[in-house]
């Protein structure tokens, strides 16, 4: 089956009223299915993710806070065993937060906190903006497993035997966004007060209010009438929402995956380092940049492969808004699909043996069309690709240069677990610093 057609799949779901209940449905990107707002908003944050001064910003930061991390990895000790999958969760988060809304969550060092003897604590900062930013994380967290239990779960057990979580739910929608108000309007005021030629910083939330106004930060060469309105902040609220929710959960899982493989293949981690030590050289103050990550060739073979074998997102829904004809059958508009990744990423027709991990066969030849589908595909495809895989190289190449990792345990399976997607829930790993004095 080809899963993408020109125009005929812009849907991902069609009209669902309990979305309509959670207020997904006409707003945002994901559930968006009043396609002339979904489109506007796609547009929007496609600008804003293609911006060379975007793609820098996020480059200048991450090694800002791997720095942080790196320092708390070492004061741990290098004898004990860490969960690799909260530790990058948390890094994720700091790195998402920082580019797409300007602010640091801090959550670096009270975890480190929680995890060491007291001789060992160090002093915490409270975040600039306000308290409550600490908890936002989680909340947003909440938020997407709210989303598959008003996907799974029929209104009428919502409204009774589950009508507590219901309440919560829809309780946590409402939290989410009284957060973003006050997020949206400090920013606004922020900028507002920032004299006209003064420099703003390029986080995403920065680049969306200035948008179509005086102090626009991106060159858009040809605006149309529709775009060229400042966004208010109904319209920044969910695009700002889905960005951090679509960029952490499925990067921190995507680079679990990474390390658990190439903590399995040394032979893969000897040529990745190889590949490291070629492009970077050993100059340690060496600025890096974007085209330095774009020949990082091998290393996206291998988040290729890893994302293939583990991917977050084990089925894609579409529905169709035109008549079609699939696999000789003629299926009427508005019927739903489920495209079926995790057996197209394993079925030999397309790949020679499914099972085996193997990052040169990406560097052979092109995937078949459609057949690798770790981001989807077509008008409904991730926006944030780009920026995704800029991040899991930056972040390969800081981790690998600076530490050795093993697993505690050879022998173990990937942990998985399924909330609305396909995450890794712990990953036991030893890290250990390869230059110790650095
Ligand atoms: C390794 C990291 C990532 C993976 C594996 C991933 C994967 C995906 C997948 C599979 C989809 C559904 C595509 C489809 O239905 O065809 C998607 C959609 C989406 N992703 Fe990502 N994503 C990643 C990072 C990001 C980042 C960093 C952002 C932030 C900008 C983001 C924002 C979104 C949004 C907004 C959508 C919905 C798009 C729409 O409906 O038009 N993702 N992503």
């Amino acid at each position: 089956m080809s899963p993408f057609t020109k125009n005929a799949y812009t849907l991902r779901v069609g009209n669902i009223p309990a979305f309509d209940e959670l207020g997904v449905s006409k707003t945002g990107m994901t559930f968006n299915s009043h396609i002339p707002t979904w489109k506007f908003n796609r547009e929007f944050i496609t600008k804003v993710i293609l911006a060379p001064n975007f793609a820098k910003e996020i480059v200048n930061l991450i090694p800002i806070i791997f720095d942080e991390l790196k320092e708390h990895w070492k004061d741990i000790g290098e004898d004990v065993p860490i969960d690799f999958s909260i530790w990058i969760h948390k890094f994720m988060t700091e790195i998402v937060f920082q580019a797409f809304v300007g602010l640091r969550v801090n959550g670096l060092k009270p975890y480190f906190n929680s995890i060491v003897e007291s001789s060992k604590k160090k002093d915490t900062e409270t975040n600039p903006i306000d308290k409550e930013i600490e908890v936002f994380p989680d909340i947003i967290k909440e938020g997407l497993d709210n989303i598959g239990f008003f996907l799974t779960i029929p209104s009428l057990v919502r409204h009774t035997i589950l009508r507590k979580k219901n309440i919560a739910a829809l309780k946590n929608r409402k939290q989410t966004f009284d957060i973003l108000t006050k997020v949206i309007d400090t920013r606004r005021k922020e900028i507002k007060q920032t004299s006209i030629d003064e420099k703003l910083r390029q986080d995403m939330l920065t680049l969306l209010i200035t948008m179509n106004t005086e102090r626009e930060l991106i060159d858009q060469k040809h605006v149309d009438e529709e775009h060229s309105k400042p966004l208010n902040n109904n319209q920044i609220h969910q695009i700002i929402l889905e960005a951090i929710s679509g960029g952490i959960e499925t990067s921190a899982s995507s680079l679990c995956t990474m390390v658990y493989h190439l903590a399995h293949y040394p032979d893969v981690l000897t040529r990745l380092r190889q590949e490291l030590d070629t492009i970077f050289g050993f100059e340690k103050d060496r600025q890096i940049t974007v085209e330095d990550l774009s020949k990082m060739h091998y290393t996206e073979a291998v988040f290729n492969e890893c994302t293939r074998l583990v991917n977050p997102s084990k089925t894609l829904p579409r529905e169709s808004t035109t008549k079609d004809i699939i696999a000789g059958y003629e299926w009427s508009a508005s019927t739903s699909f489920e495209i079926y990744t995790e057996g197209i990423h394993k079925n030999p027709a397309f790949w020679k043996d499914p099972y085996k991990f193997n990052p040169d066969r990406f560097m052979e030849s092109e995937p078949l069309r459609n057949t690798h589908l770790a981001f989807g595909g077509g008008a409904r495809g991730c926006p944030g690709r780009k920026i995704a895989i800029l991040e899991m190289k930056y972040l390969i190449f800081l981790i690998y240069r600076n530490f050795d990792i093993t697993l505690v345990d050879m022998d173990a399976p990937m942990n998985l677990e399924y909330k609305f997607i396909s995450m890794c829930s712990e990953l036991k790993v030893k890290v250990r610093p390869r230059f110790p004095q650095a």
